[in-house]
């Protein structure tokens, strides 16, 4: 039987559907090799969208012609879905993205944590006016702070593959993905979703429109959701234009004072690509957003930003904020993402401790980045969801 196509914990209805994997000496290595190959498909995507838009340049006719791709579309979302239910359960458990995504969207929503921002923004104003603001921020138009206690939060996952989020109560969630992994995800390219007038509908109202969805998606009302999950979505893309598109529609999807959980991988210490997650904090921020967390675990960074205002602020003709979102890779030349292409294609070596736990998170690390004991351990496992200093990031 092909694991990748029996039932699945992320599917409607369905829990607890991990396919056991066999730990014997022999099927210790069988699961490794399965990885590789499983892994191998993953990042010999990116690369080839990467190697695409070098050569091309135009990155809406390449993502046209990658969307029409359905063979290699299929096998990527089968080979994300079998990684994240058979691999990726025990070296990765204490890097779990989605857990963290959910303990985050509790204490923000329903343990005061977007309260206590609200109150630590007035007084910001209060500081810097001399004067109370006329309507205290949680009183605006949007939802009351304490409204979310009641009712569910509304979570678009934008691609979501297998639907990770589907099975917490907490949640509504809708899953989009341009190949759906599992039935209960809908079919949508997130970077071509059209936007609607929001909804003026009371908060029932919107849960049975959510609820009543049908696939494909092609278009979506505006401040329709609470949180916009993008976990290992932004680097997906070739070009930083299409990661400022994602950004710039997650703002106006969401609700004011919702969130917006970006999850990035990269292997490296923390301190390595800090002045890329400086330029993203910009960049972002510079949308209407404002940070709230950041964590850095040892295989990725994990982000919430709160949209604390309706309108965006970035002005383009004075910065280029779409550039900011760069990743390490955007900068590879062709010699150097084929000598990946090559490593990737020769018998595989043999490998340390460290070196397993590294190829459990599959493709996940940057091309140029080795692993550093110091950040495992000071950053993530024993406290996994807790904000951590975040020196070069608090600078700005
Ligand atoms: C690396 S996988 C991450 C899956 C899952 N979110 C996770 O954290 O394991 C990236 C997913 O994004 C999807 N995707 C890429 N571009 C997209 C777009 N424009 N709209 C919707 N989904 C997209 C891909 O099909 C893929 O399933």
């Amino acid at each position: 039987m092909d694991p990748a196509n029996s039932v699945q914990p992320g599917e409607r209805g369905t829990e607890h559907g991990h396919i056991p994997v066999d730990k014997s000496p022999g099927g210790a290595q069988e699961n490794k090799i399965e990885q590789e190959k499983l892994s191998g498909v993953v990042k010999s995507v990116h690369r080839k969208l990467r190697r695409k838009y070098r050569e091309v340049g135009d990155f809406e006719k390449i993502w046209r012609e990658h969307c029409e791709d359905e063979e290699t579309l299929s096998e990527y979302a089968l080979a994300m879905k079998n990684l994240a239910h058979n691999h990726w359960t025990k070296s990765c458990e204490g890097e779990g993205r989605i857990e963290w995504c959910r303990s985050v969207c509790q204490e923000y929503f329903l343990d005061g944590g977007m309260k206590r921002m609200l109150d630590k923004d007035e007084k910001t104003a209060r500081l810097g006016t001399g004067k109370a603001p006329a309507t205290p921020p949680y009183q605006n138009n949007g939802p009351h702070w304490s409204s979310l206690q009641t009712g569910r939060i509304r979570l678009l996952d934008v691609g979501s593959c297998f639907n990770p989020f589907l099975k917490f109560d907490e949640f509504l969630t809708v899953g989009i993905d341009i190949v759906p992994a599992v039935e209960s995800v809908y079919k949508c390219d997130f970077l071509n979703l059209q936007l609607q007038p929001p909804l003026q509908l009371e908060r029932q109202a919107v849960d049975t429109f959510l609820q009543q969805l049908r696939s494909p998606i092609d278009a979506l009302p505006a401040e329709l959701f609470n949180v916009v999950v993008f976990s290992l979505l932004l680097s997906y893309f070739p070009s930083p234009y299409q990661r400022w598109i994602c950004c710039k529609k997650a703002h106006e999807l969401l609700t004011l004072h919702g969130l917006l959980l970006i999850i990035t991988p990269d292997s490296s210490h923390q301190n390595r690509h800090a002045p890329m997650m400086k330029s993203w904090r910009v960049a972002v921020e510079s949308l209407g957003f404002k940070r709230y967390k950041y964590v850095k675990f040892s295989h990725m960074h994990l982000i919430a930003f709160r949209k604390a205002s309706l309108q965006t602020s970035s002005d383009l003709v004075s910065r280029n904020y779409p550039e900011m979102l760069y990743i390490p890779q955007d900068f590879n030349g062709a010699e150097e993402e084929e000598d990946e292409e090559e490593r990737a294609e020769a018998p595989a070596p043999l490998r340390s401790e460290l070196e397993e736990e590294q190829l459990a998170c599959g493709f996940l690390e940057l091309p140029d980045a080795p692993y550093d004991s110091d950040s495992g351990e000071s950053q993530s496992s024993s406290v996994p969801f807790q904000e951590l200093e975040d020196p070069i990031l608090l600078q700005s």
